[in-house]
């Protein structure tokens, strides 16, 4: 999609360092977690290679992982509206998709519905045409990717690595609390699913998050308080990129 003089740079292998789990099963990430290069320093080397020439700008990406409940969404909605980033959820993607009423939105309901992830190529092509459409040079992509045949695939897709991955962290009892008041009628948002998607997020997302911080492009924040509290520390982090 887009040509990178440098970056190569960015995808040179590394050392891979699982994260430890906590007595209570809860994933707790260290803060840069690079071997090589501290965040600050791959950021850096990603906003170069984001302004590197070719026939169109790489703009930055910043994929936003976390449990679901973790505030996602109503964090990126700040980060976009403080920060001038295009905000794409993949959720709200294939919930487009479903509303269409095209054959493939059945099959994404049937699997939303079981808490099961979508076929890669589905959301991987439905995230292409909303970065073309956008042309933002910031975006943050929003519950993805959800496990790694769905990273395997932006990267064959898409042809690029986010520059930055945010990662949510929140206790399972916090997050079950928010999806059963969060009351937006998602087909989701019920205790049966909720322990499945739950189960799925610890299962193939977790593995996903620990692979960007072995890449030491994740940054991690503690998803417990008020949502302002939350993007006190958001803010800090964007606000030290200065894109
Ligand atoms: N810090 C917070 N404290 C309490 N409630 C919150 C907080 N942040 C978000 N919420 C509420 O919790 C619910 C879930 O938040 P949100 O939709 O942002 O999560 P999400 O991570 O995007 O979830 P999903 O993966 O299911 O899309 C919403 O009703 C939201 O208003
Ligand atoms: N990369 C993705 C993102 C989402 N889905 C499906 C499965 C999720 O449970 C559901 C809702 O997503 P959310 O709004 O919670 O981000 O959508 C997927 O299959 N792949
Ligand atoms: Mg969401």
């Amino acid at each position: 999609m887009w040509r990178r003089r440098f970056g190569a740079l960015l995808l040179r292998p590394r050392s891979s360092a699982p994260i430890p789990s906590s007595s209570s099963g809860h994933r707790h990430l260290p803060l840069p977690v690079s071997h090589e290069k501290p965040l600050a320093l791959n950021i850096l080397l990603s906003l170069f290679t984001s302004q590197a020439g070719g026939d169109a700008v790489k703009p930055f990406i910043a994929f936003v992982l976390g449990g679901p409940g973790s505030g996602k969404g109503t964090q990126c909605a700040r980060i976009a509206s403080d920060f001038g980033f295009a905000h794409l959820s993949a959720g709200d993607l294939l919930r487009n998709e479903i509303s269409s009423g095209s054959e493939k939105g059945e099959l994404i309901l049937d699997i939303i519905k079981e808490g099961r992830i979508v076929p890669s190529d589905i959301t991987v092509d439905l995230i292409r045409k909303a970065m073309e459409s956008t042309n933002a040079k910031k975006v943050l992509i929003d519950g993805f990717p959800r496990c790694e045949e769905n990273r395997i695939a932006f990267e064959r897709i898409i042809g690029t690595e986010p520059d930055l991955v945010i990662f949510f962290d929140c206790p399972e009892d916090e997050m079950v609390k928010r999806l059963l008041g969060r009351n937006q009628g998602r087909v989701d948002d019920n205790i049966e699913t909720i322990k499945k998607r739950l189960k799925v997020f610890e299962s193939l997302n977790i593995p996903v998050v620990d692979y960007y911080s072995s890449r030491g492009k994740v940054h991690k924040i503690n998803a417990m308080g008020t949502a302002e509290e939350i993007f006190g520390a958001v803010r800090k982090l964007f606000s030290s990129i200065r894109l």
